[in-house]
């Protein structure tokens, strides 16, 4: 020890290595031999045709969506009695949201002045003038209460007095329009989308034939597949809905467009596959989707008028999701090398059976010193029986 401190910079110039020790034990050799064969099935097979891990993979799809909704729909309006994408598409600039009216109740010709409370408003029944609290807003109604009970009209209950726009609403069952045209309306989709990683871009729609193909084609799983023009009806029964119950309560449905391109091959070969799935629920309580909103206009007079619109139709939502690969030496090596230090693994798993056998042998030898001991223990005196045991 002193020595070695003496001459501490002798060990800078000193390597150690592993003395390895190749052993004739069968078992342990085919096992070792066993291990590397499943890590070479483990590279090829997994590695690198399943997961492809010699490719770079970039999942940061950058995308545009632009959707337009073209179709004609007979309605029964006051101001018109045919309805296009103008009237139906909300908001009328297509985007990646979009809500294509379906079904509506208009309430016509509103102004501002008083009229009795609808009675499908909660808390808005009354017995007598008491129970309407001048000033006081209706809960989830129409207006402010005028401090005066009355009878609505073509009604037998009583209710509250209001100031707001009349005539209030009337229920849906009574005055719900449905554009039995809806079916039959398409959807053009436009997706642009870039993969910054690897600085590509593509597009949904195919140059060749574009635009005459365009306006010509419906997207069809077998025969158009890569027509971005969908019918309406075909988006809502591959969603999983029926066409007229979801028209009536309005809905949402999410359309998946999903990209997976391997850069590798052929950049056309880089194509969109579209899904659709709905987003809603089915209990009652949160079931369909709807909205109001009003279209104002003025008399000779100078008086505001407003037609009042509810709403129901789908929620279209358009998703991209999308990776695209190609290949990297650095992942290639990362990978073959992750695998390869597995090998370790199977060295140090022979290196302790073939321990754990040498060790029983060596207990063996042990026991067979012990009996030897114990002969030779009996044949010595006493007192060197005594000091030999110490
Ligand atoms: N909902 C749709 N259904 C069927 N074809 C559509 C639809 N929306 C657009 N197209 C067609 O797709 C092509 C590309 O539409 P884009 O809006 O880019 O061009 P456009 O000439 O402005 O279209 P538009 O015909 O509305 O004037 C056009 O030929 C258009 O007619």
């Amino acid at each position: 020890m002193a020595r070695r401190c003496s001459n501490p910079l002798l060990y800078l110039f000193n390597y150690t290595t592993v003395r390895y020790v190749v052993t004739q034990n069968k078992i342990v050799g085919l096992l070792y031999r066993f291990f590397q064969l499943i890590i070479m099935c483990y590279l090829i097979g997994w590695v690198f045709v399943t997961k492809k891990g010699y490719q770079v993979v970039d999942d940061t799809i950058e995308s545009s969506v632009v959707t337009k909704v073209k179709g004609i729909a007979r309605v029964n309006t006051t101001f018109s009695d045919l309805w296009g994408p103008e009237e139906y598409v909300i908001p009328d600039h297509g985007g990646k949201f979009l809500f294509v009216v379906t079904n509506f109740i208009e309430t016509p010709n509103q102004t501002l002045t008083t009229c009795p409370e609808s009675p499908s408003v909660p808390f808005s029944t009354c017995t007598h003038d008491d129970n309407c609290t001048e000033g006081e807003a209706v809960r989830a109604g129409n207006g402010i209460k005028t401090g005066t009970c009355r009878k609505t009209d073509g009604n037998e209950t009583n209710t509250c007095e209001i100031y707001g726009w009349c005539p209030t609403e009337k229920p849906r069952r009574e005055a719900a329009t449905m554009l039995r045209e809806a079916e039959n309306f398409t959807v053009y989709i436009r997706n642009f989308i870039k993969f910054s990683q690897f600085n590509l871009s593509k597009t949904n729609i195919l140059k060749e034939g574009y635009p005459s193909y365009i306006k010509t084609c419906l997207h069809d799983e077998i025969h158009h597949p890569y027509c971005p023009v969908f019918r309406l009806g075909d988006i809502v029964s591959k969603a999983g809905y029926r066409f007229e119950e979801v028209a009536a309560k309005g809905g949402s449905i999410g359309i998946v467009i999903k990209w997976s391109c391997d850069f590798d091959m052929d950049t056309s070969d880089c194509h969109p596959q579209y899904s659709f799935m709905s987003m809603g629920s089915s209990t009652p309580v949160t079931a369909g989707y709807n909205f109001r909103f009003a279209r104002y206009s003025s008399d000779a007079a100078g008086r505001t008028h407003r037609n009042l619109y509810k709403v129901y139709g789908f929620q279209l939502n358009v998703m991209v999701f999308g990776t695209a690969s190609q290949f990297s030496i650095i992942h290639t090596i990362i990978n073959v090398a992750s695998v390869l230090t597995l090998m370790a693994v199977g060295s140090y798993i022979c290196d302790v059976i073939l321990l754990f056998m040498v060790k029983k042998k060596y207990a063996k030898f042990e026991s067979l010193i012990k009996a030897d001991k114990e002969i030779a223990l009996q044949k010595m005196p006493d007192h060197s029986k005594r000091k030999f045991s110490h």
